[in-house]
């Protein structure tokens, strides 16, 4: 009879163990609720005053004096007191936990201990965030869900174009019309171009001109040039093509100044210009000089054009995406004050330190870590701000080559005309050397 028993428990045991693996396979969302979501509000209910005590949020209280007759009774030694905390409440990424503050304590230390709360919890990441005065909630996903990311949906607006997934599962949304100019540096193959693609792919379908400047050739924007209203391949064109913004600008600034509108969304729609986005890619091409007056010169234009644009495109239409692999002050002082113009961050993995530094450090020093901890696996990982001030991690979804070139093919037809860009673009007669 033993030996039947064992087997039989052994043969439960196997199936529990497949099944569970199944189960954490291709239902992950069931596994977390049956099996992670216990284990975890178990070790964190468990885990709570050791972990408070061990990152300094207990506040030591001293116990009360007791009074036997006239004597006062000290000596008590001072104890540590957790702050108190809610029981986990399961979600499906993970658990939230909220944390009554006591009487002077402030989230920093809490924001310290996320890395505690992780390892302690053993959970993916930990958010500290406070959704009112005296409480904190704090946000455990139990596995990275960017691993592998659903499709989000989102509605479709002018200007606006769903990219990818957030790590709490919403939308990553880029709109133009809420943040109007975006930065985006990633290291090579860390998913830049594609990002790039299926902000294309999603812009092609809508009534906006879209303008390349891309000075290694056209190699990358040059796959949709069919849907583009005009294409920069060199440092030389992207002079004439900012330039030629710029002057457009200056028009559209006098159109509103007659209408007495204070941005193009306000004129009528018979008088609306079109507006404009311009997808720069490879920023340090047009920023780095290479020695020559020519260069150095064609340099300071560009620095110059854009940071124009980016001062007073919002209200006009026009619109900047700026890419590059690396954003350092070494490309010179107009990248700086380009950057401040640029209030939609995404940095990718990058290879310095620096340009995470200088992508989302003025903006949030959390955020410049986390980007920073993005592997080379993690290719369409970033970080990105949101429209209110926050930050998360996202993927974009894949859009593959073929998929963007077809999108920009198929709405070639619709691509707005700019001839005073055109015009700046022709080659003068006995020039085209
Ligand atoms: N969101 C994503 N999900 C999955 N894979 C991705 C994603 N984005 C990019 N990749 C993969 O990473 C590879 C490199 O991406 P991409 O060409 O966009 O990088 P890049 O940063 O533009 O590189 P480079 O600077 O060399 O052009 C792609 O071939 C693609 O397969």
């Amino acid at each position: 009879m033993g030996p039947i028993l064992l087997a039989l428990g052994l043969a439960v045991l196997a199936w529990v163990v497949v099944v569970g693996d199944l189960v954490r396979r291709y239902r992950p969302v069931w596994h977390w609720y049956l099996i992670g979501y216990p284990a975890a509000a178990y070790r964190v209910v468990f885990t709570w005053r050791k972990v408070a005590m061990l990152n300094d949020l207990a506040v030591s209280k001293r116990p009360p004096r007791g009074l036997l007759g006239d004597l006062v009774v000290k000596g008590d030694p001072l104890r540590p007191v957790a702050p108190r905390i809610s029981f986990p409440r399961a979600n499906r990424m993970g658990l939230t936990v909220l944390v009554r503050l006591h009487a002077g304590q402030t989230p920093v230390t809490f924001l310290k201990a996320a890395d505690a709360f992780v390892h302690a919890w053993k959970v993916h990441a930990v958010r500290v965030t406070s959704p009112e005065r005296g409480l904190l909630l704090l946000t455990a996903t139990a596995m990275d869900p960017l691993l592998r990311p659903g499709l989000a949906s989102a509605p479709a607006e002018l200007l606006s174009a769903l990219i990818g997934v957030l790590e709490s599962g919403g939308a990553w949304v880029m709109n133009l019309r809420v943040v109007p100019h975006w930065l985006i540096v990633g290291a090579t193959r860390s998913g830049k171009s594609t990002l790039l693609a299926r902000l294309i792919t999603q812009l092609a379908a809508q009534p906006v001109a879209l303008v390349g400047i891309d000075c290694k050739g056209g190699m990358e924007l040059g796959l949709f040039a069919d849907r583009l209203s005009a294409l920069a391949t060199c440092r030389r064109e992207a002079v004439a093509v900012l330039s030629a913004l710029v002057v457009d600008m200056q028009d559209r600034m006098s159109a509103c100044r007659s209408a007495g509108a204070r941005s193009i969304w306000e004129l009528p729609d018979k008088l609306r210009p079109v507006p404009v986005v311009v997808i720069v890619d490879e920023i340090a091409e047009l920023y780095l000089s290479d020695g020559t007056r020519e260069g150095k010169t064609e340099a300071e234009q560009c620095s110059t054009l854009l940071l124009r644009i980016g001062q007073l495109g919002a209200a006009l239409g026009l619109h900047l995406v700026v890419a590059g692999q690396r954003v350092g002050s070494d490309l010179g002082p107009g990248v700086t004050a380009l950057r401040a113009q640029l209030g939609g961050r995404i940095c990718h993995r990058v290879n310095d330190p620096g340009t995470a530094e200088m992508t989302l450090g003025d903006l949030n020093k959390d955020a410049v870590a986390v980007a920073q901890s993005i592997t080379a696996e993690e290719r369409g990982v970033a970080v990105c701000t949101g429209p209110d001030g926050g930050w998360s991690r996202a993927r974009s979804h894949l859009t593959p080559t073929e998929e963007a070139v077809s999108t920009a093919r198929k709405y070639a037809a619709t691509t707005p005309e700019l001839p005073a860009i055109d015009r700046a673009l022709e080659v003068p007669e006995g020039d085209d050397k």
